[in-house]
């Protein structure tokens, strides 16, 4: 029975300010479905394992540092096998796709919702969906199982290819429906979530017993209210290569400048990370903190001191940052992708020519030395750390399927595995917040001017507040449907 509504933030209320922001089930909109026993109640490996199932009222809290006094606050369902399923293996038809840029794991994520599906549930049917979302609609599925992933996880970038824009909801659905799939998982960034979301919304509007479910992926680490992406770490670690490289050539030149421009449209959080881990890099600059060039306090005059003081400087710069600037002496870029996200300009070069404009003019001697690794550092293949971070990812993602819940993101909130709504990933962006211990942590450990004056600072606090940045075909994210809520008392 297809249902008319599109469907309300499920909220659960419980004592002591206790919110559950709970993700949608195929009961929500097909009562009298039928369950089955969890198969993995069978499974040597699982048998024995203590509480292996998830207890239906677990959750895991958003704000981990609370107040003694304070409301306990909003919490998401915690991830993870449950007693019943609502899909017979055998009925299961699989798909998987890749959406936005590369990020390192993806291959391992793949793989590892294969080989869940199929060692776990005894699933059968996978199908990769080949080159993004429009690949539904415009290209053959690529057949998957455990031999052809078996080794996909040693290699950077996606076996089934990814795109940019061609989100078409009608002929998605239409192809999710015209081949009998009933699960699909959607690995990608903020837009490729929200274009999950909606084909969710289409799916429930058809009455379609097909699970939806996020898999968050980001080498800039903008999805909110999970800990972070997958990859993330990865790319940390390998921007160290470029920092170091820019290290070595500083300082083996008179007045060296190792410059390294990092990905991060409109977070600075690969940059920052990059620079923490280093520890050779004097200053960093990321598109949350605002800097000027000239005058006293500027950007110029503190290279030149630091050259003065130290004979070389690392400067570590993400791609979104000082575009107001680059704007001001440049014509303005309208220019998007297929996505519709803003195409930048390359900040790196612009700031490399006005720092050698500056030197020229005070008729200082400087060598500078630019490194763009930015492709680099998203192809590789994940590290261990991140390896084990897919797997876990991809393990919850399956189990939420099987289970029944749809429209939700899986992901890690406060190191715990949990499955998250998607109008909370979709609603804004994360963003490095420069009025946070973070940023004066490195800060400190840099040693740089913060380039704020007090008012920015209230300024910044004020916007962070207010106004998330949001990217997108139609990123406005606001939700006005009010929610369904429901007390509970225990
Ligand atoms: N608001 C939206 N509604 C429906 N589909 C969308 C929306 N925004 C983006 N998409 C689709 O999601 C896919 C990926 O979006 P996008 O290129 O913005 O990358 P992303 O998922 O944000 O990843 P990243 O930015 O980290 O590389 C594209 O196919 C795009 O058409
Ligand atoms: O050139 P592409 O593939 O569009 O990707 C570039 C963008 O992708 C991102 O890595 C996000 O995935 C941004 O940091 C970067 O601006
Ligand atoms: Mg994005």
């Amino acid at each position: 029975m297809s249902s008319p509504r599109s469907s309300k933030p499920k909220i659960v209320n419980g004592p002591g300010d206790y919110i559950l922001q709970d993700v949608p089930h195929l009961i929500d909109y097909l009562p009298d479905l039928p369950t089955y026993p969890n198969p993995l109640q069978d499974n040597p490996a699982y048998s024995v394992v203590k509480q292996y199932f998830v207890d239906a009222d677990d959750s895991v809290p958003e704000k981990i540092v609370v107040h003694k006094d304070g409301p306990r606050g909003i919490h998401f369902r915690r991830a993870g096998p449950r007693q019943k399923v609502y899909f017979e293996s055998d009925e299961v038809h699989a798909c998987i796709v890749t959406c936005g840029g590369l990020c390192p794991g993806l291959n391992t994520v793949i793989r590892e919702i294969v080989s869940s599906l199929s060692y776990m549930y005894g699933v059968k049917r996978i199908l990769g969906i080949d080159g993004g979302y429009r690949g539904f609609y415009a290209k053959n599925t690529i057949p998957l199982n455990s031999k052809v992933v078996n080794d996909i996880h040693k290699r950077g970038g996606t076996i089934l290819g990814t795109s940019r824009g061609g989100h078409d909801t009608t002929k998605i659905v239409d192809s999710i429906q015209d081949r009998g799939i009933n699960q699909v998982y959607i690995i990608g960034g903020d837009g490729t979530q929200r274009g999950a979301s909606v084909i969710f919304e289409e799916i429930r509007r058809r009455g379609l017993k097909v699970a939806v479910v996020g898999i968050p992926k980001t080498i800039d680490n903008d999805i909110p209210v999970i800990d972070k992406s997958f990859g993330f770490d990865t790319a940390v670690e390998e921007a160290q290569r470029a920092i170091n490289a820019a290290h070595v050539e500083a300082e083996s030149n008179e007045n060296g400048i190792g410059f390294v421009k990092l990905m991060g449209r409109y977070s600075g959080f690969i940059a920052m990370y990059a620079t923490l881990a280093s520890r050779d890099v004097d200053c960093c600059l990321i598109p949350e903190s605002p800097f000027y060039l000239e005058g006293e306090g500027g950007l110029l005059e503190f290279i030149e001191r630091r050259l003065k003081e130290n004979g070389h400087m690392v400067i570590v710069l993400a791609e979104g940052a000082g575009q107001d600037l680059m704007s001001k002496s440049m014509e303005s870029n309208t220019l998007k992708d297929a996505s519709g996200n803003k195409l930048l300009k390359d900040v790196g070069l612009w700031l490399s020519q006005s720092i050698k404009d500056y030197f020229k003019k005070i008729k200082m001697v400087m060598n500078l030395k630019y490194i763009d690794p930015t492709y680099m550092i998203r192809a590789v293949p994940s590290n261990a750390s991140d390896n084990v971070y897919c797997t876990l990812l991809a393990q919850s993602a399956v189990h939420g399927a099987m289970a029944g819940y749809t429209g939700y993101t899986s992901g890690l909130v406060n190191g715990r595995q949990t499955y998250i709504p998607y109008y909370r990933i979709t609603e804004k962006q994360n963003n490095v917040v420069i009025t946070d211990r973070m940023w004066a942590r490195l800060l400190s450990s840099t040693n740089q001017p913060s380039f704020l004056g007090p008012k920015d600072v209230s300024e910044e606090k004020q916007e962070m507040a207010e106004t998330p940045h949001l990217d997108g075909a139609n990123g406005d994210g606001a939700i006005d449907i009010p929610p369904v809520t429901k007390e509970i008392t225990k």
